[in-house]
């Protein structure tokens, strides 16, 4: 089957995405205007120019910058509803999303707030777009070990509604060792874990996060590949990593597409997975991250059932809902 149609017809699953990052230039726009913040760039065209990063900091200043315009409980609705209906347009039936309570509740702005507004939208989108969800709550890992405890006990109410603890923001520097005690906190109250590793840092991150945070996911993972015992054991024990290629490249992580290591992650067996990250910044969605891996590394129609079928398996669902999906799977490449 031709690769294009086969990408758009996926039933794609998402597991690596902050909302927060899912803010386009116009809605923020339309939020600062609508809550009297003031935007330092003039309009959405210059703004989206400030958008080229050369790493993760760069990007995550802006981020956390854009942010600010976040401040009611419908501005959470409207944020999460808006992604998950361009989401749904693309074929994403299932979406597990990240989000930092502490880049809201730093502002003043309450723990409820982010997760009414946000989870209001998760339960619309379910009923009108027929989108399934799950939230991960990300803590950030420049803030300290006593912060992260603090925002966890903010989100002892919602926990029937938080599948996982996550973490997230800037990595060298921030090992997973720094997160132990909290993460085991998290684990005590039920919850699974994922943390971002070997985005930007060594391969030694990726190893703390499977040890001393007992991940069932790594987000990102890509230097993994400096590291031949580790990628033997990514394998031995099916461990998913949330790879996002566009995010990848616009952070200076590869130079270009072509030298991006999706398809070698997949040749040597990994359970890789297509994700985008914060799409509204990095240029792109689901889809746009499958068609531009596909033209560069020249994916196979079977690599792309592949990916399909990883994010399956990784996602925090049960098993009936998994075969519901694979089975969706298998029908949109017949
Ligand atoms: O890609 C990312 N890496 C780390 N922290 C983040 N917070 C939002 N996006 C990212
Ligand atoms: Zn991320």
């Amino acid at each position: 089957m031709d690769t294009g149609i086969l990408i758009e017809r996926l039933p794609k699953v998402e597991l690596h995405v902050h909302i927060e990052g899912t803010l386009e230039p116009e809605q923020l726009f339309a939020f600062a205007r609508r809550n009297g913040v003031s935007v330092r760039y003039p309009d959405v065209e210059a703004l989206r120019a400030a958008y080229r990063f050369h790493d993760l900091q760069s990007f995550l200043d802006l981020y956390y910058e854009g942010c600010a315009v976040l401040l009611a409980e419908q501005d959470f609705y409207e944020l999460t509803l808006a992604y998950l209906r361009r989401a749904a347009a693309q074929g994403v039936v299932h979406t597990e999303l990240f989000f930092d309570p502490q880049s809201h509740t730093h502002r003043g702005v309450a723990f409820a707030t982010v997760f009414d507004g946000i989870s209001r939208a998760l339960a619309e989108g379910e009923r009108s777009l027929g989108i399934t969800s799950r939230l991960i709550l990300c803590f950030l890992r420049h803030l300290d070990e006593a912060d992260a405890f603090d925002t966890l006990r903010q989100a002892e109410p919602y926990l029937d509604r938080i599948v996982a603890v996550g973490l997230d923001s800037s990595e060298v520097g921030h090992p997973p060792s720094k997160f132990e005690r909290v993460f085991a906190a998290a684990r005590e109250h039920g919850l699974l874990t994922v943390a971002h590793a070997g985005e930007e840092g060594p391969p030694e991150y990726i190893r703390e996060a499977l040890d001393l945070l007992k991940v069932s996911r790594i987000d990102h993972g890509v230097r993994c590949l400096e590291d031949d015992a580790l990628v033997e054991r990514l394998v031995a024990e099916r461990m998913p990593l949330t790879v996002c290629p566009l995010s990848n490249v616009r952070l200076g992580g590869f130079a270009e597409m072509r030298d991006h290591p999706l398809k070698r992650l997949l040749d040597r067996g990994l359970c890789a997975t297509v994700n985008s990250d914060d799409p509204a910044y990095f240029g792109g969605y689901m889809t746009e991250n499958f068609t531009a891996t596909q033209a560069a590394l020249g994916l196979t129609a079977d690599d792309i059932l592949t990916l399909g079928r990883n994010a399956i398996e990784a996602a925090f669902l049960d098993a009936d809902a998994r075969e519901r999906l694979l089975a969706r799977v298998a029908q949109s490449a017949a």
